[in-house]
């Protein structure tokens, strides 16, 4: 799971002025996009240090007013890569969001501003703060009322040895306002167990009962383990985590017990599984991902139980056992800072409950508290009492989900993207350079876009002006004039012909009954059904594109 810990530094701060404050907004230089975001800030006007002032007396209109001027830099700042590449293409829209974790993501760095300055200045002195901060919630509020995901829980079900570990966890010092439950379609999750608000911590792990590599050092592994060539400590914990399941008198035995029996990722799809994926990137992704694991089994298991047999006990290290492992690392770890400054990959129960949603409540964690020494999961949108709790795993594409956590989530995923087999070369545009020159394509369902007019055609304009200067290498004006239109038949053309022959690759809707398929056959066909209606909205977009422009050439 990603959770935000790798983000450049950001240098905003809030600075006390005679009459108020200024807020200071930095784009950073270590932002692996410095010069596309930079770009983009001067199109709208902005540097790449902006002040915006507050006045004491300054009435909500213009604190609202204010708070709307920052929002537009922050946005950009807090851009990634799939949303900067799809970009927000209507000129007139500087009061649209670009995506909806876009939005949320700019306007929790306004609140974590004035969080860190209220807690060094006298509250009272600083109303308008207040007022700013009352509209950053409101505006949370009405984006978590727009953008909700309905999870229906299961209350049949006991979930008797979930109960047993909350205990566990609780008299270990865990703090949580969540309960574990039954989620229809995501197995176990984790319910509000009263409402929550934005900046509040659903749950605070201690680091004693973090599952990471110090556990490895104390078992009786380590020292067979550390002399294997170029071992990193992920696959010694795996091993670990081989054996410890099985051991009874085990720190983590109430941990172990509410694992599967078996996980159902991509890694584990059966052979009509993938061949129902023919057409489709994911079955090269499965695929490769299963050989890897395949030789790493190989190389490092079968000598493992032969030279140490008392150790590596061979009935407790089967394939079959090895990919239960690899597949609850992959499905249930998280990467945690902790104090020393160390970037570990850990499992941590309880929280390994949390499910994920494109629309998450917690999106930055993963870093301990120095103070606290615990791990904590604050809220970046309301959770209501009753409602399951949800986490970013991180920007994942449906792929990504199935080959590693078997699902694919609830809405549309703006991740899922198709990259197109076009090598530009070349890293982040170098300054100067137009905000279009990308090293890599691709597409998504053309759905997400606000502009399908001439010269857009919900496609991306990256993709388009790359292939405009592939067609025809003098510049391209976005205007009404017949080479200009010309250019855009050939290039939509090319386009229809590339994703024509994607389309014959996938081939008609399977008439498999998937109710009664398998489930790894379930989600195959769910994603190449996701496949194809990407690919056919993109046709879609292209006959559309073509006869808009036919249209225009025909007035002139
Ligand atoms: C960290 S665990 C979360 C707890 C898990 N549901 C359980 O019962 O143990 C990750 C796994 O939960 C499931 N999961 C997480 N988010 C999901 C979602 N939005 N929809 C369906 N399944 C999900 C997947 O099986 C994934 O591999």
């Amino acid at each position: 799971m990603d959770n935000n810990n790798n983000k450049p530094c950001s240098s905003n701060k809030i600075i006390k002025t005679s009459d108020g404050c200024e807020i200071v907004l930095e784009l950073s230089q270590n932002d692996p996009f410095f010069y596309k975001k930079k770009n983009l800030l001067h199109s709208m006007g902005f540097d790449i240090r902006e002040q915006v002032q507050f006045h004491r007396s300054s009435c909500p209109d213009a604190i609202a007013t204010i708070l709307e001027r920052i929002l537009q830099i922050a946005r950009i700042i807090h851009l990634d890569e799939v949303e900067l590449y799809f970009g927000k293409v209507n000129d007139c829209s500087s009061f649209e969001y670009w995506s909806p974790r876009n939005e949320v993501e700019a306007l929790n760095s306004v609140l974590s501003l004035i969080n860190s300055y209220s807690s060094c200045e006298r509250q009272k002195e600083m109303n308008f703060l207040q007022t700013l901060q009352d509209e950053v919630l409101k505006r949370i509020q009405e984006f978590t009322d727009k953008n909700k995901v309905e999870s229906r829980i299961d209350r049949s079900c006991s979930c008797d040895k979930e109960k047993c570990l909350e205990k566990w966890g609780e008299s270990n010092g865990v703090k949580t306002s969540l309960k574990i439950a039954c989620v229809e379609g995501a197995g176990r999750g984790a319910i509000a167990t009263k409402d929550l608000k934005v900046g509040d911590i659903a749950l605070e792990i201690p680091v004693s009962i973090i599952i990471s590599e110090e556990h490895v050092h104390k078992s009786d592994m380590y020292h067979i383990l550390e002399k294997i060539d170029g071992i990193t400590s992920e696959t010694m914990l795996l091993l670990w985590s081989m054996k410890e399941r099985h051991n009874c008198s085990s720190k983590f035995k109430i941990y172990f017990d509410t694992l599967p029996e078996e996980f159902k990722t991509g890694l584990s799809f059966g052979v009509d599984a993938i061949m129902a994926l023919d057409g489709t990137l994911l079955l090269e992704e499965i695929m490769q991902a299963k050989e890897h694991l395949r030789v790493q089994y190989d190389e490092l298991v079968p000598p493992l139980c032969k030279n140490y047999p008392e150790v590596f006990l061979p009935e407790l290290y089967t394939r079959e056992q090895f990919l239960w492992a690899c597949e609850l690392w992959y499905s249930n770890s998280m990467k945690v800072m902790f104090v020393d400054g160390k970037l570990r990959t850990c499992l941590i129960p309880i929280a390994g409950f949390l499910n994920h949603s494109l629309y998450p409540h917690i999106v930055h964690y993963g870093k301990v508290d120095s103070a606290t020494n615990t791990l904590k999961f604050p809220l970046t949108r309301p959770c209501c009492f009753g409602e399951q709790c949800c986490l970013s795993y991180g920007n994942f594409s449906s792929s990504h989900l199935i080959t590693f956590y078997g699902f694919m989530p609830q809405g549309d995923n703006p991740y899922d993207v198709i990259p197109l087999d076009i090598d530009v070369g070349d890293a982040d545009c170098i300054e100067g350079c137009p905000t279009s020159s990308w090293t890599s394509h691709m597409v998504r369902g053309t759905w997400f876009s606000n502009n399908h007019n001439i010269f857009y055609y919900g496609l991306p304009s990256p993709l388009l002006d790359y292939l405009r200067g592939a067609r025809s290498p003098a510049p391209h004006a976005k205007t009404i004039e017949i080479s200009n239109l010309e250019n855009e038949i050939e290039v939509l053309k090319d386009l229809q012909s590339t994703f024509s022959s994607m389309m014959e690759n996938l081939g008609d809707t399977d008439l498999v009954d998937s109710d009664d398929a398998s489930w790894d056959v379930k989600l195959a066909l769910e994603f190449k059904d996701l496949q194809r209606r990407i690919v056919s909205s993109i046709l879609t977009s292209c006959a559309a594109g073509l006869n808009l422009v036919q249209d225009e050439l025909s007035e002139l």
